[in-house]
C-alpha cells in the first residue's frame, strides 16, 4: 500500500476529512448504522490527538427522499464518538468559512451534504476537480485532507478526488482497513463455485460490474430491482415502474443491451426468481413469476420458492459474495429474500462477504453475527468494483 495513514500525521492540525456517512433514511429519518460505528474510529482518534476537524460527506442523490441535510447526521456521530459535534448547513459559503476557523482541538464540525453543491456530481477526471470553486475555496482553510470513504471511493466526485491533487492527503482508518481487506479477498483465488448474490436498488452499479466478473463468478443469483429487471430481459411482464416508483425505467434504458447481452452469453450462469412477493391488504402474498400477466403491484421481496433454490446454490459453494438486498428487508414482511440468503450463508462454512452501506444491516436486524460473515464491509459499489481487481479513483489520487 502507497499511500500516507494517519501515522504519518503530526498531531493537532487543522483536518478536513471526508467520510461516507450515506444512510438509509425513512420517512426523512436518518437511520443509525455501522457506517458511524466504523468511521467512528477515525474520529475518534482525530479528536484524541487533539486535530480541528471538519467533516464532508454526502446523503442520498439529489431528486430522490434520501437527498437531506446532514443535521442529523452530525447527531448521530456525537452519539458514536462520545463528543460533541457541530454542524453548519453550508458546505463551503461563509458561515462554513467562519465555523471553521472557529474550530479548537479535538472540535468536529459536520458541514453540509457536499452533493448540494453544484460542483460535487459530474463525473469529471481529478485535475477539473481540483479546480472546482468548492475544492479551491475549501483547501487553503486545512493542513491536510484525509479520505476515509472508502464506500465512495469509486465515485470521481470533487469531494473524494479533487482535494488530494492540490493538498496533502491521507488514508483515515476505514479506508486503509477497508482498502486491506478488499483488495485481498479481490486477489484471492477459489477451486469451487463462486457465487454472488445481487440485489438492491442500485441496478447500472451491480450491472456494469457483473460484466467484468462473468470468469470469477460461476452463479449470479439475483433479486432486488436488478433481479426485475433480469426477469423483463428474460420476457416477463416486470421491471418497469408503476405508480410514483423510480427505480426501474431510467435503470432499464441504461442497461437493457448488457443484461440481454449477458442472458443471451452467461445464461447459465444467471439463476433467476421464480416468485415474488407483494403488499396485499397489508400481508405478504406471492406470485410465481410464470402467472404474472401484467405488472400492478410492487414486487417489494423476491418469493419463498426462489430462497428454496438459491438456499442449497449457496450450501455448494466456496465463496459467497453479497452486494444489495433481495428485498426491503427493512419492512419485516419483505425481509424473506434477504434473511433468508444471509442465514443459509450463515449456516455453511463458505468464505463470504457481505457488502452494501444498507445490505449489511440487515445481519443484526435478523439476529445474526458479524462474525458469521468472512467480512462484513461498509461499502457496495466500491467492493464489487474492487472485486474485479479495478482501482478506486479515490484511492488512485491518494496514490499519487
Ligand atoms: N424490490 C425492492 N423494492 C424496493 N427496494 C428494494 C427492493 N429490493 C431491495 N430493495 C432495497 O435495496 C436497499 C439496499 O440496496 P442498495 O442498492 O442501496 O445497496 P447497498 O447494499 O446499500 O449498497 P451501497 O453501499 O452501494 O449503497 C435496501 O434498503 C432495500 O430496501
Ligand atoms: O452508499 C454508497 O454506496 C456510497 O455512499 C455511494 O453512494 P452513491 O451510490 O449514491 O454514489
Amino acid at each position: 500500500m502507497t499511500f500516507q495513514t494517519l501515522d504519518d500525521l503530526d498531531d493537532g492540525q487543522r483536518v478536513l476529512v471526508r467520510l461516507d456517512l450515506n444512510s438509509p433514511v425513512e420517512d426523512g429519518t436518518v437511520q443509525d448504522n455501522r457506517r458511524f460505528d466504523r468511521h467512528a474510529e477515525t474520529v475518534n482518534e482525530l479528536v484524541d490527538r487533539g486535530f480541528e476537524v471538519a467533516v464532508l460527506a454526502h446523503q442520498g442523490r439529489p431528486g430522490r427522499d434520501d437527498f437531506v441535510s446532514l443535521a442529523q447526521h452530525a447527531e448521530i456521530l456525537a452519539d458514536h464518538i462520545d463528543h460533541d459535534v457541530d454542524f453548519v448547513d453550508e458546505t463551503y459559503g461563509p458561515q462554513a468559512i467562519h465555523d471553521i476557523a472557529d474550530l479548537d482541538g479535538g472540535d468536529v464540525l459536520v458541514l453540509e451534504n457536499t452533493r448540494m453543491c453544484d460542483d460535487e456530481l459530474p463525473e469529471e477526471n481529478p485535475e477539473v476537480k481540483s479546480q472546482t470553486e468548492f475544492v479551491q475555496t475549501l483547501k487553503d482553510e486545512f493542513d491536510a485532507y484525509i479520505n476515509d470513504a472508502y464506500s465512495a471511493a469509486h465515485r470521481s466526485h470533487a469531494s473524494l478526488v479533487g482535494f488530494p491533487l492540490v493538498m496533502d492527503a491521507y488514508a483515515g482508518r476505514v479506508m486503509e482497513t477497508e482498502y486491506e481487506a478488499n483488495t485481498a479477498i479481490a486477489e484471492k483465488e477459489f477451486d469451487g463455485q463462486v457465487t454472488m448474490v445481487v440485489g438492491g436498488t442500485k441496478a447500472t452499479d451491480v450491472i456494469d460490474v457483473m460484466t467484468h466478473l462473468d470468469e470469477k463468478v460461476d452463479d449470479f443469483l439475483l433479486g432486488g430491482i436488478a433481479g426485475e429487471l433480469f426477469l423483463r430481459a428474460a420476457g416477463y411482464p416486470v421491471g418497469y415502474d408503476i405508480d410514483d416508483a423510480n427505480l426501474y425505467d431510467e435503470q432499464w434504458e441504461a442497461n437493457s443491451e448488457k443484461i440481454e447481452t449477458m442472458l443471451e452469453d452467461h445464461r447459465d450462469q444467471i439463476t433467476l426468481a421464480v416468485d415474488l412477493a407483494y403488499e396485499d391488504d397489508g400481508d405478504r402474498a406471492e406470485q410465481a413469476v410464470d402467472d404474472i400477466e401484467e405488472k400492478s403491484v410492487s414486487y417489494l421481496d423476491v418469493g419463498s420458492e426462489t430462497v428454496m433454490e438459491y438456499s442449497p446454490i449457496i450450501r455448494d459453494s466456496e465463496a459467497v459474495f453479497v452486494k444489495g438486498a433481495l428485498g426491503m428487508f427493512e419492512d419485516e414482511r419483505f425481509s424473506v429474500g434477504t434473511a433468508g440468503v444471509l442465514e443459509a450463508i450463515a449456516d455453511t462454512d463458505c468464505f463470504s462477504v457481505v457488502g452494501g452501506g444498507d445490505t449489511s444491516r440487515a445481519i443484526e436486524m435478523y439476529g445474526m453475527e458479524e462474525d458469521e460473515f468472512g467480512h462484513v464491509s461498509i461499502a457496495g459499489g466500491a467492493y464489487i468494483r474492487a472485486l474485479t481487481g479495478a482501482e478506486l479513483v479515490g484511492v488512485e489520487v491518494l496514490q499519487r
